[in-house]
């Protein structure tokens, strides 16, 4: 595809000036100039990429990846298609600059010319010069302590149990918050490029919305939908944790793993809630492969991978609606959804706000093959706020959870960002 003309691209070849920008430049332009931005790492990838929006509001929009021209989406847990009060909750990066980052972290940048790009350019020269290396966050990071969590959730746990031994839904997912204080205020991209070398399988990305004085980073191993170049439509149903290490230390092997009744029925329910939307649309020629256990960093889960190709069965709409009829999945709402979603706005005290909800860029060309959209649920993740981090984790509850079980379970799933950013 040829370059727009009124786009201007910095190649290897075409250099706007001596020095070229590093994601940490772009990131700080942006965050000086209050423009929002979205740095991330596809799972598997080496490429890392970065938006900028010069919207410093950013619109909410509906999130129809047939639509929307190339960015980065980020939507709260609490955006229901069904919710007609407010249906469109989706915040939309559109990227007015984009850059890929190749693993020498050097840049190709693009940017529709005009007067906003001018600027982002001069606030960049701007920039001071490089500091040394800044000291790392080991020891400077202090949990907060929250005396009456545990007992909590583990009280909402037993009477979420209740109420499924009566029968009032098969599954619901309780999650809970964890904060820790850097001593000083730490750097984002620092933060993204250690769970990007810690976590080569997962959605790494980091994101930063000015209005709400909050950066989200995350490193999930959980896509909800991914539409590629050749209208290759895929989501996964994800549940069931357990270590990915022996008591030992010792890394465990995947197809060895075992698993308990409880955790097969928890991912066979976030499936049959997949196979339901698909169901919902008459759509059968969906390959299913699994459940297989697979390694989310500390962790090992279950998961089942759905494929359509959707010029095969001529749904080029297919990721759209899909993504409308399953968030939020049974990996992180539960069964029946409304009933699910009810006993968890009465019973957790924190807003989940962006965790729990879906984020990832739409219409982006990650590849030489053309555009592509890849989104992921959002866990596995925290809320920057200055040296205020906040880190949500949530577990998968059935009839048979032993609740302080599941309390262990989300300190293993804080854990999964909590040792990477603490060294
Ligand atoms: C809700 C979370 O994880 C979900 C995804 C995988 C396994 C899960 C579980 O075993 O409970 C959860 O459903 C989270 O990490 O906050």
């Amino acid at each position: 595809m040829q370059p727009d003309s009124s786009i201007n691209i910095i190649s290897s070849t075409q250099r706007i000036t001596d020095r070229r920008p590093d994601s940490v430049d772009l990131w700080e332009t942006a965050h000086t100039l209050g423009f929002p931005a979205a740095l991330w790492r596809l799972p598997n990838q080496r490429d890392k990429h970065l938006i900028v929006s010069f919207e410093k509001v950013l619109p909410r929009v509906a999130a129809d990846l047939d639509e929307l021209p190339a960015g980065f989406l980020i939507s709260p847990f609490d955006n229901l298609n069904t919710d007609t009060q407010s249906p469109d909750q989706t915040l939309f990066l559109r990227a007015d600059l984009q850059a890929i980052f190749s693993a020498e972290n050097q840049a190709d940048v693009k940017a529709v010319s005009g007067e906003m790009t001018d600027r982002f350019w001069q606030a960049w020269h701007s920039l001071p010069k490089p500091q040394p290396e800044q000291p790392s966050n080991s020891e400077m990071l202090t949990v907060l302590s929250d005396a009456g969590a545990e007992a909590l959730y583990v009280r909402n746990v037993a009477e979420a149990v209740e109420a499924m031994q009566r029968g009032e839904f098969r599954k619901v997912v309780l999650s809970r918050t964890k904060q820790v204080q850097f001593a000083n205020v730490p750097n984002a991209v620092t933060l993204f490029d250690k769970l990007c070398q810690a976590y080569p399988t997962a959605f790494v990305s980091a994101v930063s919305i000015p209005e709400k004085g909050q950066i989200w980073i995350s490193a999930t191993p959980e896509r909800l939908v991914s539409i590629d170049a050749d209208g290759i439509f895929r989501t996964a149903s994800l549940a069931g944790t357990q270590s990915a290490f022996e008591p030992d230390g010792t890394p465990k092997r995947p197809p060895e793993a075992m698993w308990s009744q409880k955790e097969i029925e928890e991912q066979a329910l976030v499936n049959r809630y997949i196979i339901e939307c698909f169901k919902k649309i008459r759509l059968r020629e969906y390959v299913e492969e699994g459940p297989k256990t697979i390694i989310a960093g500390n962790l090992m889960h279950l998961s089942t991978f759905f494929t359509v190709d959707t010029q095969a069965v001529r749904y080029p709409q297919l990721g759209t609606v899909m993504l409308r009829l399953l968030h939020p999945t049974a990996a992180v709402c539960g069964t029946p959804r409304d009933v699910a979603f009810r006993f968890i706005n009465r019973h957790e005290t924190h807003d989940r706000e962006l965790y729990s909800g879906f984020l990832g860029p739409v219409n982006i060309d990650t590849t030489t093959e053309g555009a592509a959209s890849n989104l992921f649920v959002h866990i596995r993740c925290m809320k920057l706020e200055g040296r205020l981090a906040t880190l949500y984790a949530g577990a998968g509850l059935t009839e048979d959870s032993v609740p302080e079980r599941e309390w262990q379970e989300t300190e293993m799933k804080c854990q999964t960002l909590l040792s990477v950013i603490s060294k």
